[in-house]
């Protein structure tokens, strides 16, 4: 079995066992096992899941619970190793694309070994698999931007996912449904991406739709560097007529706004460089 299979094979197993068992993976602290409560300012969505740090002691004693059968957490380390060499090679692509000096910049903040990347796999239940069951059509993982640096997802062959593309011809701003692809990665800038290349790269807002009849299951690999990190435009990206947009900061100071706001929030707003506000795009009406 491939690793992808594997980890798919573990994750549903870990999703269809009891609710006891599910729960001694939990609480949220803030990684472990969670159902419905899916921010911490009351944020809600038809889905359980379960985020695992990827440094590998926590994924010795935190992926036992979808992976009992394993002692060496294979399914998880494997495939997490894998996400990362990938998130690696998009971000020196990324780097030889902007034109860095060091090509290699973005992906070293990833490859740091005290990243604090995560896994996070979430379950849609169908209707029939949940008390209330969720409506068609309704949120199953409401509006958001990805905090981090780079997200790779990969999920079963159930439609759900969703970006909000920009106005680009008048007509509003439009979500857009993003086929289903069990054999593809979706990768997503994170909120750091934009704020290290000064909104060359923008964090896409993205959300998932309910299904009644089909649950879908998806795994994120959420690449971030070090807590300490320290996030700031990297010079090739600031010019005079791009003057830098956002003050730096670290992720531990990002994260604390994270977990502040609703889930929707547009929380690098908190971190706009303060003699750039009035050249801003939108607050320069
Ligand atoms: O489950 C999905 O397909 C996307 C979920 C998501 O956007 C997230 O966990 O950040
Ligand atoms: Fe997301």
């Amino acid at each position: 079995m491939g690793v992808s299979a594997s980890l798919d094979a573990a994750s549903s197993a870990f999703f269809a066992g009891p609710a006891r068992a599910k729960q001694a993976a939990g609480p949220l602290d803030p990684l472990g096992y969670g159902s419905r409560n899916i921010g911490g300012n009351g944020d809600v969505g038809e889905l359980e899941y379960l985020i695992l740090h990827t440094d590998p002691t926590a994924v010795a004693s935190k992926a036992r619970v979808i992976d009992a059968e394993d002692p060496s957490r294979v399914a998880v380390n494997e495939y997490v190793d894998a996400v990362r060499r990938l998130a690696c090679q998009v971000l020196d692509l990324l780097g030889e694309g902007l034109g860095l000096r060091d090509p290699t910049s973005l992906s070293r903040l990833i490859s740091a070994a005290d990243s604090d990347s995560l896994l996070r796999i979430n379950h849609y239940p169908t209707t029939t698999a949940t008390l209330q069951g969720p409506a068609e059509g309704s949120i199953g993982f409401g509006e958001h931007t990805d905090p981090q640096i780079l997200s790779l997802l990969r999920a079963n062959d159930v439609d759900g996912l969703q970006v909000l593309l920009p106005d680009g011809h008048g007509g509003g701003e439009q979500w857009v449904q993003v086929p289903a692809d069990p054999a593809a990665f979706f990768i997503n800038v994170g909120d750091l991406l934009q704020a290290l290349t000064n909104g060359r790269l923008v964090s896409i807002r993205h959300r998932v739709m309910a299904s009644t009849s089909r649950s879908r299951l998806s795994t994120i690999y959420f690449a971030a560097p070090p807590l300490h990190a320290r996030i700031s435009a990297l010079p090739e990206t600031v010019t005079a007529v791009t003057p830098r947009r956002y003050r730096p900061f670290t992720w531990s100071e990002y994260k604390k706004a994270m977990y502040a706001h609703r889930l929707s929030h547009n929380r690098l707003d908190h971190f706009r460089a303060p003699d750039n506000d009035a050249t801003d795009d939108d607050t320069n009406s």
